[in-house]
């Protein structure tokens, strides 16, 4: 993938004080800086009264264009209520700024820098993705792509690799997003390690490559919290940072039987209260780790294999009817790993 130059923008600028997230906002340096750049800005489609509307966490938002298709497939996600809200408020205030810029008043430059705090399988890079795509369809970001890393892949093994590795994936984000998982795992050897190399050239090519990537750190809430609180120059170039709670029981049915609709399965009732049974024994039993939709999907892509071999041997010489080819039951439902797959 090549590197894309600079973001293009058109005199629009935004005052942080015009975004009021329900998210946690961190004040910052970089959130206060109000040098003007210029921006294009495709500022979805208003709604009108012949541009039918769709919701999002209960507010109303264009239904046409690319940026409403991205809005649907957030929608479509379930829970997450304060990332539907936040994109909810960055939609909003885009709209307003290009308001403001058509009636000649100033506005400030919004960072969009974040950090995804929550345990695995919680929605994280699932929402990065769709960000990438929205900041896209709303001309904040030039191609909306995601480049996932992690330590791996960013610190090298002698004195300026990681320098180099670092750099080669930031410019693989330009004009998209950069998602750091396990971010606080950077830190693990303090001052010595290249993990300090890495986070030193991440802070610089904030600064060189102002708007033309965004960076997020994601990974378990009390590591990176403990990892923002032991490097004092990051929390304020983050000034987003968004909460992924761990799903219900009843959220985490509600992804399950979402999951097996997009392949054209189902759970019949009885698999539910399987499930709930299952989930709850397993959301007791790991207590920190429980990797919630992960989990969920792990589990559903093993009662379509068990469920491919139960059918197998009973249909020996018939094939099955549509309903039994659809239907996942109780006994296709198993916790353990053994496949044939
Ligand atoms: N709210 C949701 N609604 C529907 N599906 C979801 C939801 N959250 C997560 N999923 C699904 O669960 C799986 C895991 O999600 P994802 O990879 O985004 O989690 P994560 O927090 O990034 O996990 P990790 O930290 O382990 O990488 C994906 O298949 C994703 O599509």
């Amino acid at each position: 993938m090549r590197a894309e130059p600079g973001l293009p923008i058109d005199g629009c600028t935004f005052e942080k004080e015009v975004i009021r997230l329900s998210s946690r906002v961190i004040s910052g340096d970089a959130a206060k800086s109000s040098r003007r750049i210029n921006v294009v800005l495709r500022t979805p489609e208003p709604a009108t009264v012949s541009d039918p509307e769709q919701q999002l966490g209960g507010k109303t938002v264009p239904s046409q264009g690319p940026f409403a298709d991205v809005m649907k497939e957030l929608d479509q996600l379930v829970g997450l209520d304060n990332v539907k809200e936040l994109v909810y408020e960055i939609y909003a205030l885009l709209q307003i700024g290009q308001y403001r810029a058509e009636a000649g008043l100033a506005a400030g430059q919004q960072v969009y820098h974040m950090v995804f705090k929550g345990n695995p399988g919680t929605g994280k890079t699932t929402v990065a993705r769709i960000v990438a795509k929205l900041f896209q369809s709303m001309g904040l970001l030039q191609k909306g792509h995601l480049i996932e890393v992690e330590r791996a892949d960013l610190v090298g093994e002698y004195i300026g690799h990681t320098a180099l590795k670092t750099r080669e994936l930031i410019k693989k984000a330009m004009g998209g997003i950069l998602f750091i998982d396990e971010a606080y795992s950077l830190a693990r050897g303090g001052e010595k390690d290249f993990g300090k190399e890495a986070i030193d050239t991440l802070v610089k090519a904030m600064e060189d490559h102002k708007n033309q990537f965004v960076l997020i750190l994601a990974g378990y809430s009390d590591e990176m919290d403990y990892f923002l609180s032991t490097n004092p120059g990051l929390p304020s170039r983050f000034p987003i940072a968004i909460d992924f709670p761990d799903y219900t029981v009843d959220q985490l049915v509600q992804i399950a039987e979402l999951m097996v609709k997009e392949r054209e399965y189902t759970l019949i009732p009885d698999s539910v209260m399987r499930l709930r049974q299952l989930l709850t024994a397993e959301k007791n039993r790991t207590l920190t780790a429980f990797s919630n939709a992960r989990y969920v999907r792990n589990l559903m892509e093993r009662s379509i294999r068990h469920q491919a071999v139960r059918l197998l041997g009973q249909y020996t010489t018939t094939s099955p009817g549509r309903q039994e080819l659809m239907s996942i039951k109780p006994e296709d439902m198993r916790t353990e790993k053994r496949s044939i797959l």
